[in-house]
């Protein structure tokens, strides 16, 4: 029997999981996830405040220990796993990345809004004179159909990006939407560039969209621990290990090892187990960004709304990635709502 195309697990649960943390990861979480991950034969951890490089801030949230701590504990735990880091074009800048590398990481992935290709061209750039791995990342991918997502996949591997991921950054994709995207970057790269898919579970469809992915010809998916990230969460990557190790797909994974890392080793450090419920799934079907969650659960909690119905709104008016402000507008504006409202 011919061999399954081999596909790299990314865990992300050191970055992603940060949302899910209100980015209180401490050295010693990333000295222990990174430890049984690099034992279970993960090839690349991702360790980055949720918002990628320089995402500590009022805006965003305040990390309880810098991140380049965290790359350089990592990496200091890691035998062959690669660390990689988030850098988002605007929040993360070039030398945001030149001390990311000098701290040991290998890879980095940078993100864009899925239409804003063109503003990570710089940093591809000194990624590769770096000699780093080129990861990019069009996040909300539901936003634009197939043809110009590619189009704008094309523009980072013009710019030196190895892997572009499609980001289902609100879990709003359904399957047939995931093959339709990866089959369209996989047609418009061919080998300038492999195809990667990084899912969520708004729709508990994480694990399936993956699955999907990979037979239209992704190479690379990424999961967290436990699901431990922005929203209802990330594809399980216990689950993705054991579901590829059971399709014969080679993953180079120890899968009890990752299960272990995930049971014995995040789960008693999480803070909260992200859950489909009725704030996620509205982000799920208004196609909202994963980390707005926690950031209207607050907002909601001081105005006296409901979390759900300002995230539904704040996906009816389309914000993205960078307008976390907004939300608060929203939760002032209903508030002011119910107030006008009779009894
Ligand atoms: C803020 C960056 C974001 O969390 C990246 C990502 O994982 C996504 O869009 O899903
Ligand atoms: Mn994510």
């Amino acid at each position: 029997m011919t061999e399954r195309p081999a596909v790299r697990i990314t865990d992300t649960t050191l970055r992603d999981g940060s949302h899910a943390m209100a980015h209180q990861f401490t050295e010693e979480h990333a000295r222990a996830v990174t430890r049984a991950l690099d034992a279970a034969g993960v090839r690349v951890v991702e360790v980055t405040h949720g918002d990628g490089l320089g995402g500590s801030s009022f805006n965003y949230g305040f990390s309880h220990t810098d991140e380049i701590e965290l790359v350089r504990a990592a990496a200091d735990e890691a035998t062959q796993a690669r660390i990689a880091v988030l850098l988002l074009p605007g929040v993360g800048t070039v030398a945001h990345l030149r001390q990311a590398h000098d701290a040991g990481a290998g890879v980095v992935r940078i993100a864009t809004h899925c239409t804003e290709a063109d503003i990570a061209a710089q940093h591809f750039g000194a990624a590769r004179e770096l000699g780093m791995e080129t990861v990019g990342f069009l996040m909300l991918a539901h936003r634009i159909g197939p043809e110009a997502l590619a189009a704008q996949a094309r523009i980072m591997a013009d710019s030196g990006c190895q892997c572009v991921y499609v980001v289902d950054s609100a879990g709003a994709l359904l399957p047939d939407d995931v093959r339709d995207r990866v089959s369209a970057l996989v047609a418009e790269l061919g080998d300038d560039a492999q195809v990667g898919f990084h899912g969520h579970q708004n729709f508990s469809l994480g694990v399936a969209s993956s699955l999907v992915a990979y037979e239209a010809g992704a190479r690379q998916i990424d999961g967290t621990l436990c699901a431990l990230g922005a929203g209802a969460g990330n594809s399980p990557t216990e689950i993705l290990a054991a579901v590829f190790d059971r399709m014969g797909v080679p993953t180079g994974l120890d899968v009890h090892g990752v299960i272990n890392a995930a049971e014995d080793v995040l789960r008693p450090i999480m803070r909260r187990r992200p859950v489909a419920d009725r704030s996620s799934i509205v982000q799920g079907r208004y196609g909202v960004y994963g980390s707005f969650l926690l950031h209207a659960e607050r907002a909601a909690d001081r105005y006296g709304v409901a979390a759900h119905e300002v995230l539904r709104r704040v996906g009816e008016r389309g914000y993205v990635g960078g307008q976390e402000d907004m939300i608060i507008d929203v939760a002032l504006e209903l508030a002011r709502e119910q107030q006008e409202t009779p009894a």
